[in-house]
């Protein structure tokens, strides 16, 4: 399989801080691939250096064979990439419509497209007039990735999207992202419920400490114990 992103070497500092320490990471085209690792480890921040959100001070990103590492975030959405914060980055005080319309970066949403999105996540369309900060948190949660997916992107970054979120909401978030994984849209998913980065990972990757500490395919992890239990103080402590 063809790789869509690749890092090499690639260091981030913020402030004083020298957080990425030299990350080698592959994303191959289509599926998913999983980021574990502790709190901590730098993989919210790695997700962020990839977006340009921090300037990566050493090594090399290269998407799709671009090499975007000194592009600035809004050139990097434009090639394809979208993110989805921790923090869901929707505006609370806006409806689940109006989220969505400032989402669209054409100014106008098709509504097939639309109707796809309502598919996927069905409280959006019960909710379309409500305001985003009364929604429950997995509602937001959804908000957030169909705000990232009302344009075709080849790319999305997702960071934790089950945290904090009650089991039959992690279910239905899990069947949406892997139905999004059918399509074009290539997922990089930070996560920390093993249980879910197993059934939606083809390949995995281990951060700690801000370096890749281990990476290979979902499977050979999800049947090896013996690996799992070595990684299981770096990422896999909340699992279930
Ligand atoms: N703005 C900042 N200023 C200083 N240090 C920061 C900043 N953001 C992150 N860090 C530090 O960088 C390290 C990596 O943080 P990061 O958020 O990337 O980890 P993470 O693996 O995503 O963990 P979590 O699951 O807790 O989000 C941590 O030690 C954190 O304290």
């Amino acid at each position: 399989m063809r790789d869509l992103l690749t890092l090499e070497g690639v260091h981030t500092h913020i402030a004083q801080y020298h957080i990425l320490q030299g990350v080698d990471l592959t994303v191959p085209e289509g599926g998913v691939a999983v980021m574990l690792g502790r709190n901590g480890a730098g993989k919210t921040t790695t997700l962020r250096t990839i977006m340009g959100l921090w300037g990566a001070s050493a090594g090399t990103i290269r998407f799709d064979g671009t090499d975007i590492t000194r592009l600035d975030t809004p050139a990097i959405a434009r090639l394809g990439i979208a993110y989805v914060p921790e923090n869901m980055g929707i505006f609370t005080d806006l409806t689940v419509r109006e989220n969505m319309i400032l989402a669209a970066t054409g100014g106008a949403m098709e509504s097939a497209r639309l109707d796809w999105i309502f598919a996927l996540f069905p409280p959006l369309k019960t909710f379309w007039d409500k305001q985003a900060g009364n929604l429950s948190g997995g509602q937001k949660q959804m908000l957030s990735v169909a705000r990232a997916v009302i344009e075709p992107r080849r790319l999305i970054l997702i960071d934790e999207p089950t945290k904090g979120l009650a089991p039959a909401i992690i279910k239905s978030m899990t069947a949406a992202l892997a139905e999004l994984a059918k399509t074009d849209t290539t997922i990089l998913l930070v996560e920390q419920n093993f249980a879910m980065a197993r059934s939606l990972g083809q390949t995995v990757s281990v951060m700690d400490d801000g370096r890749i500490v281990h990476s290979g395919d979902m499977a050979a992890l999800a049947a090896d114990a013996g690996l799992q239990e070595k990684l299981m103080g770096l990422s896999l402590e909340a699992h279930q």
